[in-house]
C-alpha cells in the first residue's frame, strides 16, 4: 500500500517556485528520506501534505486522503504524527502542559516510554529550553498517541550525538514495528543510516528517488592520505579516484607532486578494500576516509544547479 502519493504537485510563491511538478510515492512501512540543501523546497511538501497551505497545482494523498480536502484529512491526521523544523509550543506552558494539551487532543498511548527515552525537563517552562530540549520534547509529542505515519522536518536538529544516536535506533525499531517515516534532511550521513529510499530534491524540483544504496554507491568517500615517504602517483590511477589532489613536502623542491606526493586528497567511488589492499604496502602517517558532503555528491551526479 502507498502511505504518500503526490502527483504534479508544485507550489508557486510568486517569486520562488519552491516545489515545481514533484511526482513520488512512499510506500507503507518504508522509511523514505526527503533529502535537499537548505531552501531547496522540503519544508513547503511538507506543509502541503499536511494541509497548512495549498499546493497552486498538483495533488497529493496522505494514508489514502486527498491533502486538499479538509475534513478527510483531519481524518487521517489520526494516524500522523509531525515534528515541524521549528516546533513553535507555548513559551509560557510548561513541558507537562504541552503533553496535556496533546493528550487531550490527539490521545496518548506511550509519553511514559517517550519520556524516558528523549527526557525533556517537563517541569520547565518552554521559554527556559535549549534548542535540544524543544526538540526532544517535539519527538514525544510527536509519537506519543502512536501513529501509524509520521512526518518529521529536519528531526536531529539541535541534538547532541549521544540523543541522535538514541533517535536513530528508536526509529530502527518503530521501523520494525511497520511505521512509515517520511524526513527531510540536508545530512547524508543521517539518511545514510536510517533510509530504504531517497528522494532528492533541489530548486523546487525532484532530482531523483533511489534506493539508498544507489546514491552511496554513487556518492563516493572523500580521501587523504598523509606520508613522511614519497608515494607513486602511479598507485592512485585505480578505477573510482577522482578529482585527484596531491602534494610534496616544500622542503622537498625534487619531488614532482605529479609523479610522487606525500599528502593527497580525492574523491573516491570503487571497491573500499580495493584502495585499502593498494595502500596497504605503504607505511602511512595518517588516512581519513569520509562521507562526501551532500553538496559534491550533487556536483558530481546530479550537475550544476542551472541543469537543473
Ligand atoms: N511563505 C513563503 N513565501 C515566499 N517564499 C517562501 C515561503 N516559504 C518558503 N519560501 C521559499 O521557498 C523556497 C523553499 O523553502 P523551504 O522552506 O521549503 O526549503 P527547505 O528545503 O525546507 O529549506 P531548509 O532546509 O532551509 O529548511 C525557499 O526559496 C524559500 O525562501
Amino acid at each position: 500500500m502507498t502511505a504518500i502519493e503526490l502527483e504534479g504537485l508544485t507550489k508557486d510563491y510568486g517569486e520562488v517556485l519552491a516545489n515545481d511538478g514533484l511526482t513520488f510515492s512512499v510506500d507503507t512501512g518504508e522509511v523514505f528520506g526527503y533529502l535537499g540543501p537548505n531552501g531547496a523546497g522540503k519544508t513547503t511538501t511538507i506543509r502541503m501534505l499536511l494541509g497548512f497551505i495549498s499546493p497552486t497545482a498538483g495533488s497529493g494523498r496522505v494514508l489514502g486522503h486527498d491533502i486538499r480536502d479538509e475534513r478527510a484529512l483531519i481524518e487521517a491526521k489520526r494516524q500522523i504524527g509531525y515534528l515541524s523544523d521549528e516546533p513553535g509550543f507555548d513559551e509560557q506552558a510548561t513541558g507537562n502542559e504541552i503533553l496535556e494539551l496533546h493528550a487531550a487532543v490527539k490521545g496518548d498511548e506511550r509519553s511514559d516510554e517517550l519520556l524516558k527515552l528523549f527526557d525533556p525537563p517537563m517541569d520547565r517552562q518552554i521559554r527556559e529550553y535549549s534548542r535540544g530540549n524543544v526538540q526532544k520534547l517535539g519527538l514525544v509529542t510527536t509519537f506519543m498517541h502512536d501513529p501509524e505515519l509520521v512526518i518529521l522536518d529536519e528531526p536531529t536538529s539541535g541534538l547532541d550525538p549521544l540523543m541522535k544516536q538514541r533517535f536513530a535506533e528508536f526509529l530502527r525499531a518503530e521501523k520494525q514495528q511497520g511505521v512509515t517515516v517520511f524526513f527531510s534532511s540536508h545530512i547524508l550521513s543521517e539518511v545514510r543510516r536510517l533510509c530504504d529510499r531517497v528522494g532528492i530534491i533541489r530548486s523546487g524540483k525532484l532530482v531523483t528517488v533511489d534506493p539508498v544504496e544507489t546514491l552511496l554507491n554513487r556518492s563516493g568517500k572523500a580521501v587523504r592520505i598523509q606520508s613522511d615517504i614519497p608515494i607513486p602517483t602511479s598507485v592512485l590511477e585505480i578505477d573510482g579516484v577522482h578529482d585527484l589532489e596531491t602534494s610534496a613536502p616544500s622542503d622537498a623542491p625534487d619531488i614532482d607532486p605529479d609523479s610522487a606526493f606525500t599528502e593527497c586528497a580525492f574523491t573516491y567511488t570503487g571497491d573500499i578494500n580495493r584502495l585499502l589492499g593498494t595502500l596497504s604496502e605503504y607505511e602511512l602517517l595518517d588516512l581519513s576516509i569520509e562521507e562526501a558532503p551532500l553538496e559534491d555528491v550533487f556536483l558530481r551526479f546530479y550537475g550544476d544547479e542551472n541543469d537543473v
